[in-house]
């Protein structure tokens, strides 16, 4: 079992996350609000660190009331535990899950380095860090941790990288994208799905259309992740 992912951004006419220097305003505030709607509906908000170390998100529930909801668990994808301690990703108003990798294979001096940041990391009350393979984060490893753990629906905000990693694995169920009636540019721009890329259409994912609307000046795009249905035919031959 895995939670269910939906992934959202925010993104521009020619697919960019931010601009080449990292202004990243491109949800009108309608937009946000619709954002953070679908943060008060999920069990957990996902990041990579990336996105952490370039924007520093509260990833909270802020532009509309929180009621008597609580926020929403925070992951951050963190294989070497680069996150600074002063992360507002850290702060009490939430949960934090960071979830990396086992290091007994690094030599001593970098396995001390995580021993000790990982140390600083546990003092933190509302963090707890889980281990999900080694080098890079095991994508599907850590799916199903966060099953064990209750987390039944989660919200992938991206950046690109993350984004590509969980794609290329089919974890992604739904897609939801604000595009921006902007041009970003920039060959070294962050785009919504960055990473290795699939090859061929063959390895692509294949969306299903669920609804469109007008939002702000924007448009917000909203779809169904076509899964493998080979992996039914294979069940279906197993019954
Ligand atoms: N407009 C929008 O909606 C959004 C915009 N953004 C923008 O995106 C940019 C950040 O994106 P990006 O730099 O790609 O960083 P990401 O946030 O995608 O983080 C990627 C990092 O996560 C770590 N990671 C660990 N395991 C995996 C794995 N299995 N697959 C993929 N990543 C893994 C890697 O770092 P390590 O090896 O150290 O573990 C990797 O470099 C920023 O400019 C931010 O502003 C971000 C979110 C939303
Ligand atoms: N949906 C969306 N639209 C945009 O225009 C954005 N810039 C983002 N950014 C994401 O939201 C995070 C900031 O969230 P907080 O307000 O700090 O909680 C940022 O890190 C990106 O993940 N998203």
């Amino acid at each position: 079992m895995k939670p269910y992912v939906i992934s959202n951004v925010g993104m521009t006419l020619d697919g960019k996350l931010s601009t080449v220097e990292n202004d990243t305003r491109i949800s009108g505030e309608n937009d946000l609000k619709r954002v953070h709607q679908i943060r008060k509906d999920v069990d957990a908000i996902m990041v990579g660190i990336g996105t952490v170390l370039k924007d520093d998100p509260k990833l909270t529930i802020h532009k509309i009331p929180l009621e008597n909801n609580k926020n929403p668990v925070r992951i951050v994808v963190d294989s070497k535990l680069r996150i600074p301690l002063a992360s507002r990703v850290l702060n009490e108003d939430a949960k934090t899950v960071i979830a990396t990798t086992a290091f007994d294979n690094l030599e001593e001096s970098e396995k001390n380095k995580r021993t000790e940041k990982i140390k600083e990391l546990e003092s933190i009350e509302n963090v707890e860090i889980v281990y999900s393979g080694e080098d890079k984060v095991d994508l599907e490893l850590l799916m199903s941790k966060l099953s064990k753990m209750d987390i039944k629906s989660i919200l992938l905000e991206g950046g690109g990288t993350l984004n590509w990693g969980m794609f290329e694995k089919n974890l992604v169920d739904e897609v939801r994208v604000y595009v921006a009636p902007k041009i970003f540019g920039g060959s070294n721009a962050p785009t919504y799905v960055d990473g290795e890329g699939f090859k061929t259409l063959e390895e692509s994912v294949e969306l299903e259309l669920i609804d469109y609307y007008q939002m702000d000046e924007g448009i917000v795009l909203e779809y169904f992740v076509k899964k493998d249905n080979n992996q039914d035919n294979v069940d279906n031959n197993d019954n």
